[in-house]
C-alpha cells in the first residue's frame, strides 16, 4: 500500500480530484504518519498540505471533525480546503487538502529563539484549546509532534485524528502525555485531559535532558505523580509557571478558560518582578538579541491587552 501511495504522490505528480475536479501538483513530501502520507502541493500560486489516508475510517473521522471546525467562527475556520478521491491505477485514494503551515516543531523553535518563547507559545496554545473546547471537542493526542510553530510563536495544531467529542473515550493517545498512563485520571474526553497533556508538553519542551524518553514503556510502578512534580521542581525554565503545571497535572484546573487566565497571570506577575525575561539561561546568546526583541513585542501584544 505504501508503495502505491508513494508512486501516486511522487514529486511533480498531478493530482486531480474525481468529484471536485481541482488539480494539485505535488511539490514534496512533508511527512508520513501511521495514518497516511502528507504532501506539500500547489494549486495556482497557493500552497497546501494534502493528506492521503491509509486507514479510511481514521481519515474519515478526522475529516468530519475538520468539517465542523472549518465551518465555525474560530481560528480553525477554512483549515479544511478540499476533500476528494484520486484514482490511481484503478485504485481510489481518498485525500484531504488542508491549510499549509510553514512552521517548525516547538523544540526546534525554542532551540533557535530561546526558551522564554514558551510563555508566548503556551498562551497561544491555550487559546487554541479554549476554542476547540468551546466547540465541544477535546484534542486528545496533544503532543510536541502534533503542533507547528510559525512566525512569531504562532501555534497551529495538526493531526486532528485524535479529536474526540467531550464525554466520549479518548481514541488516540501517546503514553507519556496520557494522564491514565501516570495513574492520574481517566481517559474520558474532558478539558482537563488536554490540560494534563499540555503540562507534559511544556515540561517536555523545556527538558534538555529528555527525561520523558526513559518513561516510555516503563512499568506502571516506576512512574507516578511524584516523578512529574520532581521534574517541575528540577527545571529552572519552568519556574515561572510551576504553579500552573502542578495544578494542571493534578487535575486542579478543570477548564481551558481557567487555565488561560492562570497562565497569563503568572507570566504578567513574573514580568512585573523581573522585566521581560523571567528566566535567564545560558542558551540566550547575543545572537538571539533580535528574537528577544520580537519576543518582547509579542509578549506585549498577546499577554498584556
Ligand atoms: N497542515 C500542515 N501543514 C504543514 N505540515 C503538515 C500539515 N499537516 C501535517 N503536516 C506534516 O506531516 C506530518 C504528518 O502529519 P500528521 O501527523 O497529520 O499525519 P498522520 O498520518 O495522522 O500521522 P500520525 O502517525 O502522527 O498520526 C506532520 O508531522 C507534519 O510535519
Amino acid at each position: 500500500m505504501t508503495t502505491l501511495y508513494e508512486n501516486a504522490f511522487r514529486t511533480g505528480s498531478r493530482i486531480e480530484g474525481k468529484w471536485n475536479g481541482r488539480v494539485y501538483i505535488v511539490e514534496r513530501q512533508l511527512g508520513a504518519g501511521a495514518n497516511g502520507l502528507v504532501m506539500l502541493v500547489s494549486r495556482g500560486r497557493s500552497q497546501y498540505a494534502l493528506k492521503a489516508g491509509f486507514e479510511t475510517i481514521d481519515h474519515q473521522s478526522e475529516i468530519n471533525v475538520l468539517k465542523t471546525l472549518s465551518g465555525g467562527e474560530t481560528s480553525f475556520r477554512h483549515y479544511l480546503v478540499d476533500v476528494d478521491d484520486f484514482v490511481y491505477q484503478g485504485k481510489t485514494i481518498p485525500f484531504s487538502v488542508l491549510r499549509y503551515i510553514d512552521g517548525a516543531t516547538l523544540s526546534t523553535f525554542l532551540q533557535k529563539n530561546g526558551p522564554d518563547w514558551i510563555f508566548v507559545i503556551g498562551t497561544k496554545l491555550l487559546k487554541k484549546l479554549t476554542e476547540l473546547h468551546g466547540a465541544g471537542f477535546v484534542f486528545g493526542d496533544l503532543k510536541l509532534e502534533n503542533m507547528l510553530i510559525s512566525g512569531y510563536g504562532d501555534v497551529e495544531l495538526i493531526d486532528f485524528g485524535g479529536v474526540t467529542p467531550k464525554g466520549n473515550s479518548i481514541k488516540q493517545l501517546t503514553e507519556v502525555y496520557d494522564r491514565g498512563y501516570w495513574g492520574m485520571g481517566s481517559r474520558v474526553a474532558e478539558e482537563s485531559y488536554d490540560l494534563f497533556a499540555f503540562a507534559i508538553l511544556i515540561l517536555n519542551a523545556l527538558d534538555k535532558q529528555n527525561r520523558f524518553a526513559s518513561y516510555r514503556n516503563s512499568l506502571p510502578q516506576n512512574r507516578n505523580k511524584d516523578d512529574l512534580l520532581e521534574m517541575i521542581r528540577g527545571n529552572p525554565h519552568a519556574r515561572t509557571v510551576s504553579l500552573f503545571l502542578t495544578k494542571a497535572l493534578t487535575g486542579e484546573i478543570s477548564s481551558s478558560r481557567e487555565a488561560f487566565r492562570l497562565w497569563k497571570s503568572l507570566i504578567v506577575q513574573s514580568r512585573g518582578r523581573s522585566g521581560l525575561h523571567p528566566v535567564r539561561t545560558p542558551w540566550l546568546k547575543v545572537s538571539l538579541a533580535a528574537s528577544l526583541l520580537l519576543f518582547g513585542i509579542t509578549v506585549y501584544r498577546y499577554l498584556l491587552y
